[in-house]
């Protein structure tokens, strides 16, 4: 077994939070229960789970936004929430976000360029023309043009603007991207076109992500293993994708056949084989 220190490390975290509204006194949501795993360099895990099992929940966690009550969350071997302030600073830098709405977590006032060159302005001093080259190349890798970087949101299409999200979340070069429902709201076209863009990006770049899915088929497509959350625990785990025929576990089965085709003779024989 290789003793080399991974990249990420959940030990036994636990969140909760408190109903609101009207229900102040409302009941306890055990949001995330006993959630450990780790993830390793250039590897992609996805994270699938019915709405409300806690997978957002666990990418803050993970991108050190929302203090569990106990465990441990360790980027770089670096405890997220622990007192070694200077050492989560350096370390936040390498952990980006791409979310499911483009279109909000830009903003709408802004260029291209200037929502990229947002994180990179948090950690670095960059001259004007170093900017405007940066972005280019960026604006570039995610299959876009450097001149796309004088347009504002608006003026993107949906699969287009994700792109932007993602030349910003790779603009400090990061080690591990959460992705949170990163395709979901596109069609399926720009789906694929975005999965593709994420698998190459992932090679050239050398990042591991977390992708955070309702759709198994879409996290199928990107990710090396797999774990599937249910009322914030895990419930199955899935080390190899080849074998993901094979899941058990009754949510597995009820996110497999969400993505069951649609026509009974286009399915193959076994129960539960889609793919
Ligand atoms: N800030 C909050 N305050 C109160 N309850 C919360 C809060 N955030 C999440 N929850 C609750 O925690 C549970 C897990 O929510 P979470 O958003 O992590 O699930 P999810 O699997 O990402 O769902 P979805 O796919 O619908 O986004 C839910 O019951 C949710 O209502």
């Amino acid at each position: 077994m290789s003793t080399a220190q991974p990249l990420l490390e959940l030990r036994g975290v636990n969140k909760h939070f408190h109903g609101g509204g009207i229900f102040k006194q409302g009941r306890k949501v055990q949001a995330i229960k006993q959630v450990s795993l780790s993830l390793g360099a250039r590897e992609c895990l996805g994270l699938v789970g019915e709405s409300g099992s806690g997978k957002s929940t666990l990418g803050r966690i993970i991108l050190g936004i929302e203090k569990p009550e106990s465990g441990e969350a360790l980027f770089q071997g670096v405890n997220l929430y622990g007192k070694d302030k200077a050492a989560i600073r350096q370390v936040r830098r390498d952990l980006q976000v791409v979310f499911q709405d483009c279109f909000s977590s830009v903003n709408p006032r802004m260029t291209a360029g200037e929502s990229i060159t947002e994180p990179l302005k948090n950690y670095a001093r960059l001259s004007y023309l170093d900017q405007l080259r940066t972005v280019g190349n960026l604006l570039e890798l995610v299959g876009l043009r450097a001149e796309d970087a004088c347009k504002y949101p608006h003026q993107f299409s949906g699969g287009q603007l994700q792109r932007v999200c993602i030349a910003r979340a790779i603009s400090l070069r990061p080690k591990l991207i959460v992705l949170d429902e990163a395709v979901s709201s596109l069609d399926i076209l720009a789906q694929s076109q975005i999965l593709e863009l994420l698998s190459d990006l992932r090679e050239e770049l050398d990042m591991s992500y977390i992708f955070i899915s309702h759709d198994i088929a879409a996290v199928v497509q990107l990710s090396d293993r797999l774990v599937v959350m249910s009322s914030g625990e895990i419930v199955e785990r899935l080390d190899n994708m080849e074998e993901f025929n094979y899941l058990t576990h009754p949510v597995s089965l009820a996110l497999l056949a969400a993505v069951l085709p649609a026509q009974p003779e286009n399915r193959i024989a076994s129960d539960h084989r889609v793919f």
